[in-house]
């Protein structure tokens, strides 16, 4: 029987012209993947919490919001208070990972911790334990639209291998086509944001990715 996974697409894809309306396209996946970028720990820029305040009354979607940042603590509190429910930051930037899975804990959102794709597994392990979600960049962060790297899925296979009943999430070139390769590795949320906000059906693409049986 086939793992049904998550699907959560990533707003980085979505027209921002109407993000409103691109909100209401993907009412049917689990969660809305929202990606907080600084332009100093990625060379890029995104969004802030306005943005999330704003989709906030528009959707039941489960916040999942990815923080690349620099500095991610002071901005927990402000985040989960625009609607987040899932805060995640960089393992490459966080000095005290305890501290910060403590903060987001105690604002009441859930934690999770991103690793960059060269980072590895095991600098992960001693918090597990401690998290919702762990989150496995299959790119380089900072844009959409680039192709999967196959290599860092071995990390998803170790993570449920230590820890089965954590969420891991895959994040980079989900598509059609890397679908098979995100399964195979016991990935449970598939974040897609080119594959699902740029095609011309985002709920046929949704429950493409998400499979059919149940989780
Ligand atoms: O984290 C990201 C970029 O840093 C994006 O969420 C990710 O790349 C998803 O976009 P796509 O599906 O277009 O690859």
């Amino acid at each position: 029987m086939m793992k049904r996974m998550y699907v959560a697409p990533s707003l980085l894809a979505a027209d921002f012209s109407n993000l409103g309306r691109e909100v209401d396209r993907i009412a049917q996946a689990d969660f809305l993947h929202i990606d907080i970028m600084d332009g100093r720990f990625v060379p890029n820029l995104s969004m802030g919490p306005q943005v999330i305040s704003a989709l906030r009354g528009r959707s039941e979607l489960l916040f999942d919001v990815h923080l690349m940042l620099e500095h991610p603590l002071p901005y927990v509190e402000v985040f989960r208070h625009a609607g987040a429910d899932v805060i995640s930051f960089h393992m490459e930037c966080a000095d005290d990972p305890g501290a910060l899975i403590a903060a987001i804990k105690q604002s009441g959102a859930k934690a999770g911790i991103a690793v960059k794709p060269a980072t590895p597994v095991e600098r992960l392990l001693p918090y597990l334990g401690e998290l919702y979600m762990v989150t496995v960049m299959t790119v380089e962060p900072g844009f959409g639209g680039q192709k999967l790297m196959p290599g860092p899925l071995e990390k998803v296979k170790k993570l449920k291998e230590q820890s089965p009943g954590l969420l891991v999430e895959v994040d980079g070139g989900v598509n059609r086509e890397t679908l098979a390769l995100c399964r195979d590795a016991g990935v449970d949320v598939l974040v897609a944001g080119t594959a699902i906000f740029r095609a011309e059906n985002p709920s046929e693409e949704i429950a493409f990715l998400r499979g059919s049986s149940s989780f």
